[in-house]
């Protein structure tokens, strides 16, 4: 038997970037002598074997021959006459389809290597049409390596597997293991570019490619339409090393402003409110984890309220800081206001910006919290009382507080 260092790590090390997984194709072998040389087998359905010392993932060279739509239907063929060409042949892209021998020469039967130095994301071969997860893998290399761009012939090939509507047939739990690993790459939006091009982005994310060309007041957003913002302040995200669920908080948190009347535009009147549904109805369909869910409504709903926070009473600051719990949840609140400022950084021009709104509001948090509650509680003798009382007593504390803020007006805080 012969075994071959495959995939990501060869494509890292040629790119002079950490490898992080080593798998290996072994060729010529079989799953009997797998087992007896120490090898233990996982999964039922594909014949790969763990080192038994490293835990490097081995898998016999295989052919796949596909029998039905999407990700299913699947036959796998591994047996000793599977030779390594035939095994690269069924990988997504050229650049992913190089493998390296026992004495480092590198086999790369599909051309990965002029494709990484002309920076093009190409396909190996037809079989690509057969997974449409693998459009969904190619905008998020897109999203990962700088400059890089789907060849033409790759790009045509993937409106085609939309237009069948294979990428319809997807399983939410693999768009979503995509998306999410796409919004933590360097740069999401390449991501969004590369799926509204081949038109995947309208049946996996209709909410975000309808923000494309809806127009927005220039005086706010010089960087022109929502989809370029949209853009921008994921990107400012990712720059800032920011969670998934910040990232994904900026990419849902306009959806509202592709259903707002279109006769009041430029204007996005009540966008917060109209886009709670879509938001819902995209964490539906993904089966987003709560986290991000939860995190995605509040930055939605609330955004604009937090860009305005200077020109708030403390009154409303406390009623701001309750709407979004920041009492019992004071890092989701944190994070919601990391949003709020990449949604302000993400325009044309304003990326060194200030947003005193992110200091003001956690001063006003910290002061906010440091109300005893329960303490307030025992001290109010009409119990009906209790919840306006605390309120009060957070007032007054975010009002001392804010008497300390020079960017106030003596006006915002009566
Ligand atoms: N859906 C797929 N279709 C075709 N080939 C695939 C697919 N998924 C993975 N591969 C092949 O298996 C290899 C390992 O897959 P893996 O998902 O670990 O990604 P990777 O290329 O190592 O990138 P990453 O750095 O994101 O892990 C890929 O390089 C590619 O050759």
């Amino acid at each position: 038997m012969k075994i071959y260092l495959v995939g990501g790590a060869v494509r890292d090390a040629l790119m002079g970037l950490p490898m992080k997984d080593y798998d290996y194709v072994v060729v010529g072998s079989s799953p009997a002598e797998m087992v007896a040389k120490g090898y233990k087998q996982v999964g039922a359905d594909f014949p790969v074997f763990l080192h038994p010392y490293t835990g490097d993932e081995y898998a016999l060279a295989r052919t796949e021959r596909k029998t039905g739509a999407g990700y299913h239907g699947f036959s796998v063929y591994a047996a000793p006459d599977v030779t390594l060409e035939d095994d690269l042949s069924r990988r997504d892209l050229t650049i992913n389809a190089m493998a390296v021998d026992d004495r480092d020469h590198i086999i790369d039967p599909f051309g990965g290597q002029a494709d990484l130095a002309a920076k093009v994301l190409r396909h190996v071969g037809p079989a690509f049409a057969e997974d449409p997860v693998r459009i969904l893998r190619v905008a998020r290399f897109a999203a990962r390596y700088d400059g890089f761009s789907v060849a033409p012939e790759t790009m045509a090939l993937m409106r085609g597997m939309v237009e069948a509507g294979e990428v319809d047939a997807l399983v939410p739990e693999r768009v979503w293991q995509e998306l999410s690993r796409g919004l933590m790459e360097a740069k999401p939006s390449r991501m969004l570019e590369v799926l509204f091009e081949c038109g995947a982005l309208h049946r996996l994310l209709p909410e975000v490619a309808r923000l494309h060309g809806v127009p927005q007041p220039l005086a706010h957003h010089p960087e022109g339409p929502v989809h370029i913002h949209n853009n921008l302040v994921l990107d400012y995200a990712a720059k800032c090393g920011a969670s998934l669920e910040v990232r994904f908080a900026c990419l849902m948190h306009d959806l509202g402003k592709g259903v707002t009347p279109s006769e009041s535009w430029p204007s996005h009147p009540d966008h917060e409110g109209l886009g709670l549904p879509l938001v819902e109805a995209v964490c539906d369909r993904y089966k987003v984890p709560s986290s991000c869910r939860e995190l995605a409504m509040l930055t939605c709903r609330y955004h604009t309220h937090v860009h305005r926070a200077l020109e708030l009473r403390p009154g409303s600051l406390v009623k701001l800081l309750s709407n979004g719990d920041a009492f019992r949840r004071p890092e989701r609140f944190t994070e919601f206001l990391q949003a709020c400022r990449c949604d302000a950084r993400g325009r044309a021009g304003k990326e060194e910006s200030a947003y005193p709104q992110f200091d003001l509001m956690v001063q006003a948090m910290t002061a906010a919290r440091s109300v005893n509650a329960g303490e307030v509680a025992k001290n109010t003798e009409n119990k009906a009382f209790i919840p306006e009382r605390i309120h009060e007593a957070r007032v007054s504390a975010v009002k001392a507080s804010m008497r300390q803020n020079p960017l106030l007006k003596e006006e915002h805080l009566v």
